[in-house]
């Protein structure tokens, strides 16, 4: 059963059409990587989808209601989550004080503190809960950025490039967060450059150029695809 359906869904800055007739529907439980290059459109989506933006046209249903014409805390109460491309933690706060942030939102104080441990646990940072934000290591800010998205008890969570500039055994523990919390129920939308981190957890690969989907389906078909090669990869990429 979907989740998440996306119809038609059209976004113009200007003469610009950076959203153009997307349509997608995505399953209770999948994890589906969403790829494509600079500028084709990808974060735009996932303002769409969060609430941040609003499409000139088309429609979003989140859970079997139509959720187009609602605004972000709306959403985010409802179970939709993301993550920041570029993370933007309180850097002079403590990594539990960060997650009690998003913890907070529709919550008492006590539910929210035991809320922000089980953010912090499943994303591997409990050990690192006084440590202040601002003195982490880079794989670490990751974890941050994944516990501040999940402080709000999401059903869908956006993952926006969340392994990028990571080392590959550094990707390596990631992947298996990523896998844990999605196994703990959470449905995932992940965009990613880096492709074989994508490949190894998504079910389902979208690829989007110039704001349009060009590909859908599973990833070995859609990686193979003579379109997705040409249009976005270039056709002396090997995977
Ligand atoms: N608020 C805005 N006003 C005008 N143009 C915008 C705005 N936001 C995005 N754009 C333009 O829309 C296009 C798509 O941007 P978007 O950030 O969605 O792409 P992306 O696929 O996420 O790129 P990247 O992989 O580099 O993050 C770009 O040309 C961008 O300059």
């Amino acid at each position: 059963m979907s989740i998440l359906v996306l119809d038609q869904l059209s976004k113009r800055y200007g003469a610009l059409l950076v959203t153009d007739g997307i349509s997608l529907s995505v399953d209770r439980g999948e994890i589906v990587g969403i790829l494509g290059p600079n500028g084709a459109g990808k974060t735009t989506l996932f303002n769409l989808i969060a609430g941040t933006v609003k499409p000139n046209s088309g429609t979003i249903t989140f859970d079997g209601r139509d959720i187009t014409r609602e605004g972000a805390a709306v959403r985010c109460r409802a179970g939709i989550s993301r993550s920041f491309q570029v993370p933007q933690p309180f850097t002079g706060m403590t990594v539990f004080e960060n997650v009690l942030v998003g913890a907070t939102f529709g919550r008492d104080r006590a539910g929210a503190s035991d809320f922000a441990m089980r953010a912090l646990e499943l994303s591997g940072l409990t050990r690192k809960a006084n440590q202040l934000a601002g003195s982490l290591p880079l794989l670490d800010r990751k974890r941050l950025e994944l516990a501040r998205a999940l402080a709000t008890d999401p059903s869908l969570l956006l993952l926006d490039e969340i392994a990028g500039g990571l080392t590959d055994s550094e990707c390596h523990e990631l992947l298996e967060v990523l896998r844990e919390v999605n196994a703990a129920g959470v449905t995932m939308v992940w965009i990613e450059h880096v492709v074989h981190a994508l490949l190894s957890v998504a079910q389902r690969l979208v690829v989007v150029d110039f704001g349009r989907k060009i590909a859908d389906g599973v990833p070995d078909a859609v990686m193979a695809s003579r379109e997705v090669k040409s249009v976005y990869l270039g056709d002396d990429v090997h995977v």
